[in-house]
């Protein structure tokens, strides 16, 4: 039996990120094993926390006496080996704690509440008692914190060592279960209380018919009364004469409320694949056969067909025996996609997104632990999904920015994939119409295995594109959001009863509120950055910290009345769509109007009814959607995105228009597309208008090499962050000084500089950008810069690191 436990606490801090040793009491002995969570004290005091078991029996260089673990949270392991050693990794690549990425794999439930609970430990005055304590003798911290008399007076009585404060750790993650029943007599003792009873008690007579029939089994209440007929009172009366028992049964939240019917469904086969398809899903059969880890790149453009590649893919990992985690942008997360993997492979798919509740995603999780889904499909965070023996794993949309993590622990999805991949001896595919620089300048050194799929399925060419000039189209028509091009093709859709989708780039963009008198525009207090005008709710909001404040009357500067909001959002785009085509019927869809739950799902249901001629979105509609009736795509702004401060401005561009453009003429209804911008001649956007991936690479990536930037440098950024602005550079300056005398004579250091954004949630940011080629040592600085200025003379300021980050704003 093992003596001795390392456990990883949860306590994050440079100083607490190894395992701690902690003694096994024989009572938990048994219990004990890897990956499992446990209760155990920390530092001094009267402290517990929660902490993983990372390992059991390792020899310690610690030689004061250690401490016994205190309790055991789970009977079985919630991180296996796999997620183990990942974890691990996951914390020395993105310069994290090691806590920080366990609680990142695990669902929210898993994760610990801590309460402060005070106890009376010595007599204190009656008055007291009552007054703060109820005349019990524990309190709960959190019901008191809001009440400054009261705290004041517990740490006097805790001076007087009349109290103690006790941390306790709470487990949060229940199951949840329904109420059964279950026949307690058998059958003929059953037959015998017939016997007694009344002649006119029909409902009971009936009732024991019944329990007659599922002696040794447990049912659900509500099932047995559908069955039956019979009410709930009948059954509480058979319990009281002991006919029966309730127990409770433990069930699975259901998120799509579906799990059940899709059992019984019949299933969709498998379509007839082109010879592009076929070629692509025999490569990689191969590979899931040969259990070779290797990357494949599947290159195809929007409409050719790719999702089909992936579900024969998969069903060929599942026929091997093996698992498939399949991962799309949670932007793309549409019920379209989900709906087409579970008519495959039906109740075998768990599906996580960010819309379930905490209880659905840990029954979710709990079912892919449990291996009763084999098959996964989710947004970012599922690449964590615990399943074992993986076969395949699918990146869609594998450019998305969205797979990285902008919080820490900064991960990427598709490196955690390739670790997956080999670690499980499987095949990762990345698909996309416009990979990322990244990724096709792999493919090109053969470093990805490239597959291509040139052709759209229908054997339709891709749609034609215009550009539409909108400094043009404002001189000659004044100011409007939809240029006469567009607004004569839209109308020609309504003739033909043909549906349209119009992206509008981002949401509310820029809909600011400007004084006309002093020209003061509305900011956020804590960021530096204007807050957004929601119709929706009548407030003014911040996108990034969510403080929300009133519509104001006046300007809070000058009291001048003459206020107006500038710019376009989604809404006011509806309004004057409405007035220009009155017989149109719109659906909007954006971050507002998909806020409750399950409004995505219906809003697309009823545009791919054709209850709507026009889908007017944000991004959100760019991706994904499969809708044959579709012929007219439009792009209301094209280049709000190119001005962004960012290297990757003009990639994104590209992408996204290439992405909305291949909406349009999918099934055998010929599309076309219409882009309006300012910028007609940006490469970016007349790349999209010829749908010349290549071409587009081709510039960018010379653009790339002439700068210095991605995928020709590596790129990390570094960024300090203090309330007061001067202390936050100041300790930029001290970090700079350490880098500069540490990296490579070739690493470049750009800055420190304030970043785009300088400040958010009430403190000021500095940034220092790294670009390195190769730099052996710059790892073990970095920690070593985290680990100092978690020490003297940096207080109050919070470093992150961020290894290739996606924006640099
Ligand atoms: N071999 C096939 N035979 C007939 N129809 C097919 C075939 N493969 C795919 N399809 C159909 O073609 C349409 C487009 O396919 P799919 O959505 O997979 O394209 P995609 O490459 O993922 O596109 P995008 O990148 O634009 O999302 C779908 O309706 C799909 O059912
Ligand atoms: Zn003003
Ligand atoms: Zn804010």
């Amino acid at each position: 039996m093992p003596e001795l436990a390392q456990v990883i606490v949860d306590v994050p801090t440079m100083q607490t990120n190894q395992p701690y040793t902690y003694q096994i009491p024989s009572t938990l002995e048994k219990q004990i094993q890897v990956g499992v969570r446990v209760v155990v004290p920390f530092g001094n005091g009267s402290r517990t926390v929660q902490g993983f078991v990372v390992a059991l029996d390792q020899p310690t260089d610690y030689d004061g006496k250690l401490k016994p673990i205190k309790a055991v949270m789970d009977l079985r392991p919630v991180i296996n080996k796999e997620l183990l050693v990942l974890s691990k990794w996951l914390a020395d690549t993105t310069y994290s704690f090691w806590i920080s990425c366990l609680y990142t794999m695990l669902p929210n439930l898993l994760k610990a509440k801590t309460s402060r609970i005070i106890r009376i430990i010595d007599d204190v005055d009656e008055q007291v008692a009552f007054d703060i304590f109820h005349g019990r003798d524990e309190l709960d911290m959190a019901t008191v914190q809001d009440k400054p008399a009261i705290i004041s007076k517990l740490f006097q009585l805790q001076r007087a060592g009349k109290i103690t404060i006790d941390y306790r750790v709470e487990d949060r993650a229940r199951v949840k279960t329904v109420t059964g029943i279950k026949p307690i007599l058998n059958f003929e003792q059953l037959e015998e209380q017939r016997t007694s009873l009344h002649p006119n008690a029909h409902a009971q007579n009936r009732l024991i018919s019944y329990l007659q029939t599922i002696t040794g089994q447990v049912v659900k209440i509500k099932d047995a009364e559908h069955v039956t007929g019979l009410k709930t009172g009948t059954f509480n009366q058979g319990q009281k004469k002991g006919w029966l028992e309730k127990v409770p049964i433990e069930v699975y939240r259901n998120p799509l409320g579906m799990q059940a019917s899709l059992d019984n469904q019949h299933l969709d086969s498998p379509l007839h694949l082109n010879p592009e398809q076929q070629h692509a899903v025999d490569e990689i059969n191969k590979a899931i056969d040969n259990h070779d880890p290797e990357t494949f790149l599947l290159q195809g453009v929007t409409g050719s067909g790719k999702t089909e590649v992936y579900l024969q893919t998969i069903a060929n990992a599942l026929k091997q025996g093996k698992t498939a985690l399949m991962l799309v942008p949670e932007i793309s997360l549409t019920p379209q996609i989900v709906s087409r993997v579970q008519r495959r492979f039906g109740s075998k798919v768990a599906v996580l997104h960010s819309s379930l509740s905490n209880g659905e995603r840990y029954d979710e999780w709990r079912r892919i632990e449990r291996g009763e889904a084999r098959v996964v499909v989710g947004a970012r965070s599922a690449i964590f999904a615990p399943l074992k023996n993986l076969g395949i794993i699918i990146l869609d949309e594998e450019h998305e920015s969205s797979y990285k993590q902008d919080e820490a622990p900064r991960y990427h999805a598709r490196e955690v994939a390739k670790w997956r991949g080999k670690y499980n001896h499987a095949p990762v595919v990345l698909g996309s119409a416009t990979p990322s620089l990244e990724s096709r300048a792999r493919a090109i050194k053969k470093v990805y295995h490239l597959l291509h799929l040139r052709h759209r399925v229908n054997q339709q060419p891709l749609p034609p594109i215009e550009i539409v000039d909108m400094r043009e189209e404002v001189k000659k028509y004044g100011e409007s959001n939809f240029s006469q091009s567009l607004l004569r093709k839209l109308d020609q859709r309504l003739q033909k009863r043909e549906q349209s989708i119009l992206m509008l780039n981002r949401r509310g963009f820029s809909s600011f509120m400007m004084c006309r008198d002093c020209g003061a525009v509305l900011k956020c207090p804590n960021c530096d950055i204007s807050l957004t005008l929601h119709m929706d709710t009548h407030t003014m909001k911040c996108h990034y910290c969510g403080h929300e404040e009133p519509i104001p009357y006046e300007c809070p500067n000058c009291h001048s009345r003459k206020i107006r909001y500038y710019g376009t959002g989604t809404e006011k785009v509806e309004q004057e769509l409405h007035q220009l085509l009155p017989q149109a019927r719109i659906i909007r869809m954006d971050v507002d109007t998909t806020k409750r739950k399950g409004m995505h799902a219906k809003l697309l249901r009823q545009f791919g009814q054709h209850q709507a001629d026009i889908l007017l979105g944000t991004q959100m509609i760019a991706k994904g959607l499969d809708f044959p009736n579709v012929t007219l795509v439009g792009v209301l702004n094209a280049d709000t995105g190119l001005g962004l401060p960012d290297f990757r401005a003009s990639e994104r561009t590209f992408d996204l228009l290439s992405q909305v453009s291949g909406r349009a003429g999918r099934a055998n209804k010929q599309g076309e597309v219409v882009i309006q911008t300012y910028n007609p001649d940006h490469y970016a956007i007349q790349d999209a208008k010829n749908h010349n991936y290549d071409q587009f690479f081709n510039q960018e990536m010379a653009l790339r090499h002439q700068a210095g930037y991605p995928p020709y440098y590596y790129t990390v950024r570094l960024m300090a962050s203090h309330p007061e602005e001067a202390q936050a550079a100041k300790a930029m300056v001290r970090i700079y000084e350490q880098l500069r005398r540490g990296i490579a004579p070739s690493t470049i250091l750009l800055g420190p500089t304030p970043r785009a954004i300088a400040r958010m949630k009430r403190r000021y940011y500095y940034q220092i950008v790294i670009k390195y080629k190769k730099d052996p040592q710059l790892h073990n600085l970095l920690f070593k810069i985290l680990h100092d200025t978690q020490s003297h003379g940096y207080k109050d300021v919070q470093v992150s690191i961020d290894p290739d980050p996606q924006y640099f704003m």
